[in-house]
Order: C-alpha cells, then structure tokens, then sequence
C-alpha cells in the first residue's frame, strides 16, 4: 500500500537489454540524495523459497516461463508501489519491459503458450488501469547484442551463460520495436542513450544528461548525439 506522502514526484526506469548497463546507472545516481534507486529484484527470483526460478526459466522456458513471468510481474508491481521518501524514484527496468519485451518474445518464439499469454496480459491490463504504476521518464541504454554478448560472458552470471546469441538478438528487436517504434504502447517520454560506449564515456554521458533524468526536464539541441522519443500520452516539457 502506498503510504500518503511517501510518494516520488518524478519516476525514472531504466531500460535495456541483458547487461547494457542499467546497473551501472543506477549505482551512479544512487549517490544523489534526492534520489532512491530500485535495482532489479534478481535475487528474489534466484530463490523463491529454495526454488531458483530465474534458472528453471532459463533451463526450461515451456515449463517454466509463466511461472517466472507472474513472480517477476508481482515483485515488478511491488516495485513501482514502494515508498519512496525522495523526489526521484529511479526503478532498474519497469513492468512493462517485462510484457513488451520479454513477454512477448517467449510467446513469439512459442515458449509460451496462447493461454498463458492471455492470463499474463489480461493480469498486466487489471495492475496498469486499477493501480499507480506510471513511470514519467524511460531511460534506454541501447546497446548491440554483439556488445552485449561479451559483457554477460565477463559478468558471469551462472544463469545467463548458456543464453544463445538469437535471444539476444530477438530481445534487442522487441526493445526496438517498444520504445524506438510508434508510442503505442509508451508510458513515459524515452531518452535514449548509445549504450555501446567505453564505461569511462558512459560516465560521461552520465554527467551530461544528469538534470534530465533527475528532473524530466528535457534539452534538446541541434548537435545532441543522443535522441529523445516523447511518447504522446505523456508529453514532457522540452526545455531548449
Ligand atoms: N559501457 C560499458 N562498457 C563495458 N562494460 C560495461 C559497460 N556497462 C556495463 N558493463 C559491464 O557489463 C556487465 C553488465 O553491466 P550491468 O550489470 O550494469 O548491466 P545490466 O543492464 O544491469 O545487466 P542485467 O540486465 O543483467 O541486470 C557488468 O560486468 C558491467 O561492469
Ligand atoms: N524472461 C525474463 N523476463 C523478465 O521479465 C525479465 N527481467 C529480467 N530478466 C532476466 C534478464 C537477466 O538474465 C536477469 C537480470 O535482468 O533477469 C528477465 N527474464
């Protein structure tokens, strides 16, 4: 329940691809006091009392996709519900990455089945209309899969290191198709960030788009190499 009061002026979630770097931002604002950062719920998923169902997942999607599907929708909801006492609530990925984007891609790549899908969608419809889940900006870090491949080696996270390259890939399209496509199905402005950069040049980056993400307040000029997509349910003031 969301206490009265407790409640962010400005929510921020930052979306990417397997191991583009959302972590990294997150850690790297997390130092602002006006700012409380929510990383990702893995851990909840790694242990479900006993049961690593991030692992069951990616062992075996058919059996266990749509179960991990609704625990991670669940802790997504819990997320986006939690008081925050600060200005900024930056979220690391949102709900809604997880129907657009990973979702989507388990029922297209028939790893998921048409009633599970349906169940999925129609719980994802109740929680977007019946409960305060908006987010006011969407940060992409938008990354090659090619990258992204040798990052999640070098990470070494024990559950990803079988993913095969076309999940990747496909994820990558259906990021693309979301947040980069018409703004159908966008909660929030997109800025977006060319997140196959050197970690020193994403700090920098960092640096430079610091008032936008804390603030909403989006400058756009001429020679900006990154590029804004305003979602025209939720128009931002663009500050010149
Ligand atoms: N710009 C970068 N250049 C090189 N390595 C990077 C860069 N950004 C992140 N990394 C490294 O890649 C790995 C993944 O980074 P990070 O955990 O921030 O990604 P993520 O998007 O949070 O991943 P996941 O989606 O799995 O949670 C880490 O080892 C990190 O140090
Ligand atoms: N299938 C699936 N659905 C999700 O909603 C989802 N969100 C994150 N992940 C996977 C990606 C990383 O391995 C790891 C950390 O991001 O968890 C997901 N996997």
């Amino acid at each position: 329940m969301l206490l009265k009061g407790n409640k962010a002026r400005f929510t921020v979630c930052v979306e990417g691809n397997i191991g583009s770097g959302k972590s990294t931002l997150l850690n790297h604002f997390s130092k602002f006091n006006d700012v409380e950062a929510f990383q990702e719920p893995v851990q909840k998923w790694q242990d479900v009392r006993g049961n690593n169902l991030l692992a069951l997942m990616y062992e075996d999607p058919m059996r266990w996709a749509h179960t991990f599907q609704a625990y991670v929708q669940m802790t997504m909801v819990e997320q986006h519900l939690h008081p925050c006492s600060t200005p900024v609530k930056l979220l690391e990925r949102s709900l809604y990455s997880g129907r657009y984007c990973f979702v989507e891609n388990l029922y297209r790549s028939g790893k998921m089945t048409n009633a599970e899908y349906t169940v999925y969608c129609e719980w994802f419809k109740i929680i977007t209309q019946n409960l305060d889940v908006g987010v006011d900006l969407i940060v992409y870090l938008q990354t090659d899969p090619e990258v992204l491949h040798t990052r999640i080696k070098e990470r070494a996270r024990s559950e990803e290191q079988a993913i095969p390259f076309q999940y990747l890939s496909d994820l990558h399209t259906l990021h693309e198709e979301w947040l980069m496509g018409p703004s159908s199905s966008l909660p929030a402005p997109v800025l977006v960030l060319d997140a196959n950069d050197t970690l020193p040049n994403m700090y920098k980056k960092f640096e430079e788009h610091t008032s936008e993400i804390l603030s909403g307040k989006l400058t756009v000029c001429e020679e900006q190499q990154d590029t804004y997509k305003t979602a025209s349910p939720s128009p931002v003031e663009i500050v010149n």
